[in-house]
């Protein structure tokens, strides 16, 4: 798939945004005072290159930790085990990621997000990823003879493909212009009422949305699903990576430029601006003590879910556009469930990742090799949307027993009584968030595809829900690359 190019004034992706990862951007002769809101990869990447740009820079973050949604846990794990209970893999095609991994000199490995030894547990049917594709109707889906034989992808792409060529085909405007034509439809109607490719039977569907992962939120974007989804997550040709020890090392790399400059526990809950700047007021979570930061400039990578939590003043500083966008921007959960286990029982058993239709839904095998005689950590269980939110209710125990319970259908009682620790995280229990990433709901790309990235007044705006790659790292970078050259060229 050609790599997307997008224009931001004279600021093209990836090109232009590689050269000034790599060399910054011109040092400025007009330096400013700038806050920027958030210590997740946006606010960390807009932060250093208006500090290497000689701008004076303050990073107010609420978490008593950096990183956001690149969060690895490694308690109660045994040592040198860890889950990602954020980003865990990136796409080969996400350069901004890459550049940064180079530039910080981490290791990575090969991220085993597809492979032979995968398995589906679906319809009460357990069978291997070969068999299904020798043979689909193994899954016993209900289909029409005309669909019968095809696999999830096969059918998926019979339906999307003429959107697909024609889009990769087009210039960043004519895409914009192509997202906004098909924005009224949400993944599920699209394929149901498809005008431009295989019109697609609901039983399909439900085949399609359990293999592809989108069975928990088909209500959502066409088009943002299509293109952030299915065609990397899903994408079979696709090779993905992970830093190796923990992808939370891509964060922490910013912190020799930037610890002098970071606060942590601040909590914002306040942002006021004028003619002559803005006034940021944080409550500071270890004491309560309210602090204020006085700048010319102000970034903030807050998640339009949890940026509702924070008083504008003036109210009309920001136009009626971005406060649709902030009151309506949709977000998706995620649930992540983590079990260790005593030995990587998983690896004599010759089974990989499992796609379930039960509440399990994924499991991941660890794709960084288990020392002959350690402990492995296998990621028992990742959801999306209505099937995390199945998650998200339930107490940290019950999520774990469950976890076992969905592993036990497929390996039996080795889980159990090899089972050593598990710890779970639900995003949309986040205070930080709200939800794991953006997913745009129908009509959205047209109704705030412009007023959720740019800028009111002297605020700026970055963070993955202001950029092209809803719910990546990419997508982080990108947009806090975007808003840190929007306030490093602006004029006073
Ligand atoms: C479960 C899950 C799996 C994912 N998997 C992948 C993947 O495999 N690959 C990939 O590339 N991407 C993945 N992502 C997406 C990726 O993690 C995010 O797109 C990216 O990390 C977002 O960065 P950000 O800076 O935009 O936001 P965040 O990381 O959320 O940063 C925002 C920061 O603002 C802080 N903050 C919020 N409110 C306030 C406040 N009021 N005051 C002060 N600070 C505040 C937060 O604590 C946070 O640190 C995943 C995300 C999730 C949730
Ligand atoms: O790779 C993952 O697990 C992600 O979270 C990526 C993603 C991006 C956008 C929507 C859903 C998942």
């Amino acid at each position: 798939m050609k790599p997307e190019v997008h224009e931001y004034g004279t600021l093209t992706y990836p090109n232009d945004m590689l050269s000034i990862i790599k060399n910054g951007f011109p040092k400025t002769t007009d330096p400013k005072e700038v806050i920027i809101i958030g210590a997740g990869m946006s606010g960390l990447v807009s932060a250093s290159l208006l500090k290497e740009a000689g701008h004076q820079v303050t990073l107010l973050e609420g978490n008593n930790r950096i990183g956001g949604r690149v969060y690895t846990v490694r308690e109660p794990f045994s040592k040198g085990n860890y889950i990602d209970m954020g980003a865990m893999r990136f796409p080969s095609t996400h350069e901004l990621v890459f550049e940064y991994v180079r530039k910080f000199k981490l290791p990575t490995n090969k991220f085993l997000n597809v492979t032979d030894q995968d398995v589906l547990y679906v319809n009460g049917v357990l069978t291997t990823q070969s068999l299904y594709k020798e043979n689909p109707q193994v899954l016993k889906y209900p289909l029409p003879p005309s669909e019968q034989g095809k696999t999830a992808s096969e059918l998926l792409l019979s339906a999307v493909e003429p959107f697909l060529s024609l889009y990769n085909t087009q210039s960043p405007e004519k895409q914009k212009l192509l997202r906004k034509n098909f924005d009224s439809y949400s993944f599920e109607e699209f394929l149901r009422e498809n005008l431009i490719g295989d019109k697609i039977s609901p039983n399909a569907i439900r085949m399609i949305k359990v293999i592809l992962g989108i069975e928990g939120f088909p209500e959502f974007s066409f088009v943002d699903i299509i293109l952030d989804i299915v065609s990397t997550v899903f994408n079979e040709d696709l090779k993905f990576y992970e830093i190796t020890g923990g992808n939370d090392q891509l964060p922490y790399s910013f912190i020799p430029m930037l610890y002098e400059n970071m606060l942590l526990s601040q909590k914002v809950e306040r942002i006021e601006q004028n003619h002559r700047g803005v006034v940021v007021t944080s409550r500071d979570l270890s004491t309560n003590q309210y602090h204020s930061f006085n700048g010319d400039y102000l970034i903030s990578t807050v998640p339009y879910s949890v940026f509702q939590l924070i008083d504008i003043f003036p109210y009309d500083s920001f136009s009626f556009q971005k406060w649709k966008a902030i009151r309506e921007l949709n977000y998706v959960d995620a649930v992540k469930i983590g079990l260790e286990f005593r030995r990587p029982f998983w690896e004599q058993s010759g089974i990989g990742n499992i796609i379930t239709d039960f509440p399990t839904r994924f499991s991941y095998i660890p794709s960084h090799k288990v020392e002959q005689g350690k402990s492995g950590v296998m990621l028992g269980s990742y959801s999306w949307g209505q099937n995390a939110s199945l998650w998200s209710s339930q107490p940290e125990q019950e999520r774990i027993l469950e976890a076992l319970r969905g592993l036990a259908r497929i390996y039996g009682n080795v889980v159990y009584e090899e089972y050593l620790h598990g710890s779970s995280y639900s995003w949309s229990q986040n205070r930080f968030s709200a939800g794991g990433f953006t997913l745009f709901a129908p009509y959205q790309e047209q109704d705030l595809s412009d007023a959720v990235y740019v800028p009111e007044g002297r605020v700026h705006f970055a963070g993955e829900h202001t950029s092209r790659f809803h719910g990546w790292v990419e997508g982080a970078i990108e947009s806090g690359i975007r808003a840190a050259y929007e306030v490093h060229y602006r004029l006073k």
